[in-house]
């Protein structure tokens, strides 16, 4: 049987009232009634919409009625494709596909082009190139284009194209599921940013925040967001290594090149290939390491420990530091070259005490949530609202991290409700017990300080002190200030 599908045109192929903007009728010069008018010389016209079906749809039923009554010869009928996002091509292909490689296997099919949105006109392309199939593409030209004045069919003829043939659309977060972020306020556009940076292939990305705060976790969003999503993500912890350790996990080693170096071993560079890896806790590699990074990043080639023949790699870095590299470089304890190179886009997560109370129970609710599953129960705890106050309330130094722990701690201690007394100690302690004197109040007081200036000198101003005092409680406060201020002056 020789079949012709297309998608309805919601905007080409209905006359719409000016002023109430409602459709009204088949408008008789939109491209599949012209089709019908002029070029229809098939067994049968399948019309897609985009809806469920669930109900019919008044715009492609009123379109089949039309063209039946205006041309009983013709066989028309209606397949419903629920479609949920009309420019979402990953999924009117595969809904596409289905339809044409299970139901019309056996037909000749001829697909007009010209209706539906553009994500749909991608697709059929995308059917036509990579599955091979011997469709037939056409478009109309409509007459006041046309030179003679009349609408004219058009076949498309692909003579080459760039696509290859086994061309995949890689679904969206593929290996993770979107729930598996927490995107609160203050994540938006750190997340959103992340999204760009995972669609820009060849950039690095530095990510900034305290222990806990979410950065592997970011890194994964990159990948999974990237074209690299169906390729290994390797993440590492720079700090946990020495550096002859370090170089023989990343780069790999030979047989024998070191004592207990008992097999040949591919280096994790290898290993991601294609995909991502996560360098953790950048800012604490040697110098040693930072040059043979360099290297690396310049050259896109390791040489394992032993080897005499360089490897070339094909890998996403990703790194991540709670420590202000900028300063670092400043004082000569990291590579400058290397900064830059690691660096291209820089994103920064902020510790959860800074997140905002509705942003920390969102959180609580989610791991709520999740651990349930986790933890195999048919009932989720819920906190009761003294224990949610106090929660609420505690500074988390460990960030993200400790507030996942702890709610999984709660899980094992705990079957429904959890109240305040079954909260660990370390929660209990009332703040007016904590040490507060003078001091520590100066102390907190300039962390604070210097993290809404992030730098020294601004910081200093605000304090109503010179620099050298400044430096000088910073220095007698032990405070470490790469861990707030981005660029220290
Ligand atoms: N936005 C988020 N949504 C859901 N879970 C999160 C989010 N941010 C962090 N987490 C969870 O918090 C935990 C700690 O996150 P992660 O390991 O990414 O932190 P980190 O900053 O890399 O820590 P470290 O520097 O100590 O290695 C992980 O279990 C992670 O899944």
């Amino acid at each position: 049987m020789k079949l012709l599908i297309s998608w309805i045109a919601a905007m080409h192929d209905f006359q719409r009232d000016e002023e109430s903007k409602k459709f009204i009728g088949v408008d008789k010069n939109g491209p599949n009634y012209n089709f019908h008018k002029s070029f229809f010389s098939h067994d049968k016209h399948i019309l897609l919409s985009s809806n469920n079906g669930k109900e019919p749809d008044p715009l492609v039923e009123g379109l089949r009625t039309c063209l039946i009554k205006d041309f009983p010869d013709h066989l028309v009928e209606v397949r419903y494709m629920e479609i949920k996002d009309v420019i979402n091509i990953q999924e009117i292909k595969s809904r596409v596909e289905g339809l044409l490689l299970r139901e019309f296997e056996n037909d000749q099919i001829d697909i007009f082009f010209s209706p539906g949105t553009s994500a749909m006109q991608i697709s059929w392309y995308l059917i036509h190139e990579s599955q091979l199939l011997t469709t037939k593409m056409f478009q109309v030209r409509p007459q006041r284009f046309s030179k003679t004045g009349r609408a004219e069919l058009l076949e498309m003829q692909v003579i080459k194209s760039t696509i290859p043939g086994g061309s995949v659309i890689k679904e969206e977060g593929v290996g993770h599921h979107k729930e598996d972020y927490v995107i609160t306020e203050s994540l938006k556009q750190v997340y959103s940013h992340a999204e760009m940076i995972g669609g820009a292939d060849q950039v690095t990305t530095l990510i900034y925040g305290e222990s806990g705060t979410g950065k592997e976790h970011l890194a994964n969003y990159i990948h999974n967001r990237s074209a690299r999503n169906d390729k290994p993500f390797i993440a590492i912890n720079c700090s946990a290594f020495t550096d002859e350790l370090l170089g023989s996990r990343l780069f790999g080693h030979k047989k024998g090149s070191f004592t207990g170096a008992i097999e040949d071993h591919m280096g994790l560079f290898q290993e991601a290939r294609g995909g991502t890896i996560f360098l953790d806790e950048i800012g604490d590699i040697s110098p040693y390491m930072q040059q043979s990074l360099l290297r690396v990043i310049q050259e896109k080639k390791v040489l394992g420990v032993g080897f005499n023949k360089e490897v070339e790699i094909d890998v996403r870095i990703v790194a991540a530091t709670n420590k202000d590299l900028s300063s670092l470089c400043a004082e000569g304890k990291f590579r400058w070259d290397l900064y830059y190179r690691l660096a291209i886009t820089e994103l920064i997560l902020p510790p959860l005490r800074e997140r905002k109370e509705s942003e920390r129970k969102e959180l609580i609710d989610f791991f709520l949530k999740t651990k349930k599953i986790t933890f195999k129960r048919s009932k989720q705890l819920v906190l009761d609202k003294e224990a949610l106050r106090i929660i609420l309330n505690y500074p988390f130094p460990g960030n993200v991290r400790e507030l996942e722990n702890l709610i999984e701690s709660l899980y094992v201690f705990n079957s429904e409700t959890v109240i305040a007394r079954a909260l660990p100690h370390r929660l209990l302690v009332p703040v007016d017990n904590q040490k507060m004197d003078l001091k520590t109040v100066e102390k907190l007081h300039i962390i604070k300080v210097l993290k809404v200036t992030r730098s020294k000198q601004q910081a200093a101003k605000l304090l109503g002190c010179v620099i050298n005092t400044l430096e000088k409680k910073i220095k007698d406060y032990q405070i470490d200030s790469s861990l707030f201020v981005k660029n220290v002056h």
